[in-house]
Formats: C-alpha cells, sequence, structure tokens
C-alpha cells in the first residue's frame, strides 16, 4: 500500500493481514543532522535532512515554499480515544514535522495488571493494545515513505502491567516509551516495592528492544501547587530513574529527561525557568532532553498557550532540546483536536528554524544571577539527595512524604504525596525466584537458572526453547477482538457512508463527529455575552453548543467568545460547484502572445491605502511579476484615486488596469471596484480595458459582481494575473 498525497489513507485495507506484520526495525531514530544545509535563499545551521512531502509553513510561500526542519525530535501528543483516527492525525502531522507519534494511553491503563487486546474505544487516550499498536506503527511504515523520514512510535509503559507491556512493546517495534517507577508510586499509588522491580525488568526489555526512555519528573511540575518550588526534586528524580535505568544496561543516549519549563507568564518565567533548565543541562551532559510545553497553566485560550508554549522553546534553543514535545495548545480546554496537534507542530519547527544557529550570536551568562540561581538549585538537589540518604533511601523518603512537597527544598511544607511501602496497588505481589527459576527469554532482569539445564546457554536462555519471540514473532499469540460491539470494526461500520464516499461532514477529532468552531465578539459583558452567544449558535441550527473559551475585550464594551457545536447534516461533493483552479500558461507561452499583442497596464494601489508590497509582487520582474514576459507596466503607487487611475489609463491608452485593493473594511475594496468600473463607464473607455482587482481579502466571485473583469485573493502570483489578461486580450481581439 503506497500513499498517495491526494489520497485518504485506507484504514480497512492497513487493519487487513494485521496478523503477519512485523516491524521493520527496532529502536529509535534520532534526526539526520545537518550543518550549513542550503535551503532557498538561506543556509541553517540547527537543522535537519528536509523532507519529501510537507506542509510548509504558511510564509514560506515568500522564500521559495521552503520548509527548512530543525535538529531536534519533535513530537505530537495524540489523545482521542479513537486509534483509526488518530492515524489519520499522524500522517498530517508527519506532513508538518512531527517524527515523534506518541500516543497517550486511556486513562487507568497504568493500574491494569496485564495486557489488554482488540481495540476498544479509549478515554482520553486510546487502550494500548497490540492489535492498535501494530496498526499504528504499520501505517507509519507508509506515511515514513510518504513523507521521506523514519518516524518514531510511542506510548507508556510505566504502570502496573510494565513488564508485559514492554515485552509487547520490543515485539511490535515500538521505538519509544515513558518508563518511571517514581511515576507509577508518586501518581498511581502503585506499590513502590513492585514498581521498581518491575521498572528493572521492563528496562530490561526495552535495553534489548534499543527503545528510547522518556522519564515522569515533569509531572511534579503538573502537579505541585508551585511547580517552580519543586525544582531541586525534579533534578533528584531525574537522576534516580536516570542512575537506575544505567544500572539496568540502558545506554545514555537513550535515557531521556523529561523537562518542563516550571512557570508561565504572567509569572517572570524565563528568570525563573532557564536557571532551572541550565541547571538540568550541567548535571545530566550525558543523557538527552526531551523537552515538553508546559500544559499546567494552559487555560483555553490557545493564543496564550502559543506564546507560552513559544517562549518554553526559546528555553530549548537557549540550552538543549533532543526531543521537543509539543501539546496540542488547546490541551487548556481538554479538547485535543487535530487542528491544534498540527498548531503545535508548526509552533514548536516556525520557532526553532526561526531561532537557527541563535547560539552563535549570544551566550548565557557565566556569572551573575543565571549562575548563581543555577547553582543554587543543584546545591539544594545534592541536599535533598542527602537527606534522602539519611531518611534510609528512597522507600523510607517517600513514606515520610519527600516528593512533591510544595516547599522550596530545603523549606517543607508538609504537603508532599506519602506513599507506604507496605501500600498501593500490588502490595504483596513480589515474590523472591526459586533456587530453579528458569524463564528461557532472551530479556530478562535478574535470577535466572539456565545453568540447571545447560550451562552453554546461559547468554542465550531463549535457546532452550529454539527462540522466544523475540527472535520468532511466530511464536506470538496475536489475538484479534474481544469484544464484539467496542471494536474499530464496529465504528468503522458507522462511519461508513464517510469512507471513501462523496458524502462530507465536518470534523474535530473523530471522522464525522460534526463538530465546528464558532468564535464570536459580543458587546457586552462577558456573562450576557457568553449566553448570547450560545443563543447565536443555536439560531444557526448547530447541536450541542458549548462555550470553550470566552475572555473579556473590556467589562462592558465586549467579551470574546469561542463555542463548538454539532452540525448534525452531511454535504455531497458532488453537488459543491467549485470554479476550476485558474489555469495559468507557461511563461514562453505568456511572453510569446505578448510579443504578439502588446499589452499595457496601469496599476496602483487604489483609494487611501498605502499597501504596496502586494501589487509590487504582482508587477515587478524580481518577484516574478508581469514586468517579466514584457508587458509595459506603469505603477502609479500608493492611495490612488479612482478618477486618476483611469485618467492615466485614457492617456496611456492602457489595455488594462490593476488596482491593489488589500484594506477591508466596511469592504471598502469591494466599493472601489464598482467605482473603478463605473467610472470606467462614465469615461466610455468600459469596453476597451481590462479591470483586474486584486487583494487578500478579494474572493474573485464577488469582485466579478462588482463590475470588474477579474479578482485575485491571496496566494496569487504574477503568471496568474499575465495569464488572464493574454487571455482577455484574445477575447477582447476575437469580440471586435
Ligand atoms: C513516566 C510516565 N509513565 C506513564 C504515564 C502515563 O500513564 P497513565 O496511563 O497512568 O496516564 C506518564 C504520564 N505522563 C505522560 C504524558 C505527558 N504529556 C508526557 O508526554 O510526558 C508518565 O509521565
Amino acid at each position: 500500500m503506497d500513499l498517495k498525497p491526494n489520497e485518504h489513507l485506507d484504514i480497512q485495507h492497513l487493519l487487513e493481514d494485521l496478523e503477519n506484520y512485523r516491524p521493520k526495525r527496532r529502536g529509535w531514530t534520532w534526526r539526520e543532522k545537518k550543518k550549513d544545509l542550503e535551503m532557498g535563499p538561506f543556509t541553517y545551521q540547527d537543522s535537519s535532512t528536509p523532507l519529501e512531502n510537507s506542509v510548509p509553513l504558511p510564509s514560506s510561500k515568500y522564500f521559495g515554499d521552503i520548509d527548512p526542519q530543525p535538529d531536534c525530535v519533535i513530537t505530537t501528543e495524540i489523545a482521542s480515544g479513537r486509534f483509526e483516527d488518530d492515524i489519520r492525525r499522524m500522517r498530517m502531522a508527519a506532513w508538518h514535522g512531527a517524527d515523534h507519534l506518541m500516543v497517550i494511553r486511556t486513562a487507568g491503563q497504568s493500574h491494569f495488571d496485564g495486557l489488554i487486546e482488540g481495540t476498544p474505544q479509549g478515554i482520553g487516550g486510546i487502550p494500548i493494545t497490540r492489535k492498535q499498536v501494530r496498526a499504528q506503527r504499520k501505517a507509519l511504515d507508509y506515511i515514513e515513505e510518504e513523507v521521506g523520514r523514519p518516524l518514531n512510535y510511542h506510548s507508556y509503559i510505566s504502570g502496573v502491567a510494565g513488564p508485559e507491556i514492554s515485552v509487547m512493546f520490543a515485539e511490535e517495534g515500538v521505538n519509544g516509551a515513558h518508563q518511571d517507577p517514581q511515576y507509577n508510586v508518586l501518581y498511581r499509588n502503585i506499590n513502590m516495592v513492585r514498581s521498581f522491580v518491575d521498572a528493572a525488568e521492563a528496562k530490561k526489555v526495552m535495553v534489548w528492544a534499543d527503545i528510547a526512555q522518556i522519564d515522569g519528573a515533569h509531572n511534579a511540575n503538573a502537579t505541585a501547587r508551585e511547580a517552580w518550588k519543586v525544582m531541586p526534586e525534579l533534578l533528584v528524580q531525574h537522576a534516580l530513574n536516570s542512575m537506575y535505568s544505567v544500572k539496568v544496561g540502558m545506554k545514555k543516549e537513550n535515557i531521556c529527561l523529561s523537562t518542563v519549563p516550571p512557570t508561565a507568564p504572567p509569572a517572570p518565567s524565563m528568570k525563573l525557568d532557564l536557571p532551572y533548565a541550565v541547571a538540568l543541562r550541567q548535571l545530566f551532559k550525558e543523557y538527552k532532553m526531551r523537552a515538553q510545553m508546559n500544559t499546567k497553566y494552559i487555560e483555553s485560550s490557545t493564543r496564550e498557550a502559543t506564546v507560552t508554549h513559544t517562549l518554553n522553546l526559546l528555553i530549548s534553543r537557549l540550552t538543549r532540546a533532543d526531543i521537543q514535545s509539543t501539546i496540542t495548545p488547546d490541551e487548556g480546554r481538554n479538547v485535543p483536536w487535530h487542528i491544534y496537534n498540527i498548531e503545535a507542530c508548526d509552533t514548536a519547527k516556525q520557532a526553532f528554524v526561526g531561532m537557527d544557529d541563535l547560539m552563535s550570536m549570544i551566550q548565557l551568562k557565566e556569572d551573575g544571577y543565571l549562575h548563581d540561581r543555577s547553582r543554587e538549585i543543584k546545591e539544594r538537589a545534592v541536599l535533598f539527595m542527602e537527606e534522602v540518604l539519611e531518611a534510609g533511601g528512597y522507600f523510607q523518603a517517600v513514606q515520610e512524604g519527600f516528593f512533591v512537597d510544595s516547599g522550596h527544598y530545603p523549606e517543607r511544607n508538609g504537603d508532599g504525596i506519602a506513599r507506604k511501602m507496605d501500600g498501593g496497588v500490588g502490595y504483596g505481589t513480589v515474590y523472591e525466584r526459586d533456587e530453579d527459576y528458569l524463564a528461557p527469554v532472551t530479556a530478562h532482569f535478574g535470577y535466572n537458572n539456565i545453568a540447571q539445564y545447560d550451562s552453554s546457554l546461559v547468554n542465550n536462555p531463549s535457546e532452550l526453547i529454539n527462540g522466544c519471540t523475540l527472535e520468532k514473532p511466530e511464536k506470538i499469540i496475536f489475538i484479534d477482538e474481544l469484544d464484539e460491539s467496542d471494536n474499530v470494526h464496529v465504528r468503522l461500520e458507522e462511519k461508513k457512508d464517510l469512507i471513501n464516499t462523496s458524502k462530507i461532514k465536518p470534523e474535530m477529532e473523530w471522522l464525522g463527529d460534526g463538530i465546528v468552531m464558532l468564535n464570536m465578539f459580543i458587546p457586552k459583558s462577558k456573562r450576557v455575552a457568553e449566553y448570547a452567544a450560545i443563543e447565536f449558535a443555536k439560531k444557526m441550527n448547530l447541536k450541542e453548543v458549548e462555550v470553550i473559551h470566552r475572555e473579556m475585550m473590556h467589562p462592558s464594551e465586549g467579551t470574546r467568545v469561542e463555542l463548538k457545536g454539532k452540525v448534525d447534516f452531511t454535504i455531497d461533493e458532488n453537488d459543491l460547484v467549485i470554479p476550476p483552479e485558474p489555469e495559468i500558461m507557461s511563461e514562453d507561452q505568456i511572453r510569446e502572445a505578448v510579443e504578439k499583442n502588446p499589452l499595457r497596464i496601469v496599476a496602483g494601489t487604489v483609494g487611501e491605502d498605502e499597501h504596496s508590497v502586494g501589487l509590487r509582487e504582482i508587477i515587478d520582474i524580481k518577484h516574478g511579476g508581469i514586468e517579466a514576459y514584457g508587458i509595459d507596466t506603469h505603477y502609479l503607487g500608493t492611495s490612488v484615486p479612482i478618477e486618476k487611475l483611469v485618467d492615466a489609463a485614457i492617456e496611456l491608452n492602457a489595455n488594462a488596469i490593476l488596482a491593489s485593493t488589500i484594506i477591508s473594511h466596511d469592504e471598502i475594496h469591494y466599493k472601489n471596484m464598482k467605482k473603478l468600473h463605473e467610472t470606467c463607464i462614465e469615461k466610455g473607455i468600459r469596453d476597451k480595458v481590462i479591470l483586474v482587482a486584486g487583494g487578500t481579502q478579494v474572493t474573485p466571485e464577488i469582485a466579478v459582481k462588482q463590475g470588474v473583469d477579474a479578482g485575485f485573493g491571496r496566494g496569487s502570483k504574477g503568471i496568474h494575473v499575465a495569464t488572464f489578461l493574454v487571455k482577455r486580450m484574445e477575447e477582447m481581439k476575437n469580440e471586435d
């Protein structure tokens, strides 16, 4: 199955023969870094190999449609609950520069003491099951061919079933995973002895599978009331999980420390967060940094979240990020939708390429506040670790509530998360292995008495059974579905009228969810505006209307309200009247036509409008404008009165008038077009002159209704206008 950019990914086809799917490779893939990368008119330093297929930033059109890729891996985190829809979102994200697809798992899977099978729908994430993992990894095989860059697939191993999940991930070619026993203990109240024993086993398997590990220290940021006060503890949490992983045999370049800037504006966030970021990189030079955006302070304003995210990206650039995780800017609304995953990927890519080579121009001061504060955080962290040892070790310290205390260590507020060694989920489920314990498997931690059967196989236990599932995938028991009503086939059947048909329905999260979003400004106070907005949305016949964001512009002058609602109908693509794409002639064809029928035009930005860039792009030879085709161009400048433009056309005996109409307040751009048309009639030249109007807010169909011959909107180029002029000239010639 090769993906074609102009065709949907066929989920049904993807699900066929999953039983025999085998992953193409094992382990994590870092980007291929490129220094001195030439792209368009520029040279990049902090970049990586460009993609074969991608969606560049909107403003890339000014620079030859380049789409430079930053040097670090970019993650998008997906949590819709339907893996089949997440696959489409992964394809979109890969085209927008994500090469790390992280799948949040269904609520509470940490407490499942075993694997889940089949493809049930999840809540706030998907149930991580073999079938769903296989389908998504298989999909990523195709998507990585389409974009031309390896894609890392990632989910979570922590939890009561950590070891089982790690084996399944190893078998299924998963590339990255969260694994941190402290996460179990602190946030899921899983017994600490069980958690660390499981973690050793899970990490051992991850080592075999070369899975990159992300730890869970950042969760303290999201949990502590005043996150900036837990910074010393975060360093200790990173140290504990990292060293534990090294002891199990994990290589340091696979150990990624998950770090989140602890604050957000209006706090002086750079001043609070940068010293911590510096201290972390100084202490853990040999490890990888997985920077993640801070979701703790995300409210429902996606704008505010995006600015906070951008400040987080600045910290990544000023220090180091090997993986930059992006979280949907609307995390604050807990409605992670397609468009916001993509926005977050674009924000990261845009900020990073915009800050390319930043550190060749500036450096972080090695004295003063930044130095002193970084050092102080490290000192507090060392004191914290020493106290843990004094208390009798990690387990004892957890029992005494050392962790996630809201005090700025060594101050303590006594509100830390305390857990009992003899408590929590899974307590009392750790058993000492017997003398004759044997597990004929390849990756296994701890005591394993192989010698009792064959001392020559001590380093190759699975030989005893002629290979385990890690060598012999045919030994894997693939379970298709367990629940006949809650599975992907039932869901696809429910949506069949929207799959590979001409029926269309809007969506935000899942195929056919019908959700649309509305943005309104209501000139009333917040409370009144909210209910007025709901009323307007209902009268627009939207169903299940809900306000998802309200923002005071002024206590009485007005409020911005964002709502979501559902349309409960579809439209048929075949019923749409889509005007044909403007044809464009080749440059040579246009030059030949102009040579045969010389063309003279007058051009200007009309009215009281000072915008000149757009029109200059259309006419100037250096922007590929119409002058390049030999068209005789007379540019009258900006704020040109309509009459003056028409008089110039008469005086110069021009064949065409090009009017730039950027300002669209009160529809002034269309009013100017109408005036231009009528003035030419009054002056008796309308049938001799071609009228063309253009601007970023111009809709061609509406422009023509004002009387001009053609309108050109955002994205139009000189060749589009030149093609129209040449064709229209020929038509007029034939009419004479
Ligand atoms: C070390 C670890 N293990 C497991 C889980 C998840 O475990 P549940 O299934 O219990 O939610 C987490 C949670 N945070 C990850 C989400 C965040 N957006 C991130 O990218 O880090 C975790 O940090």
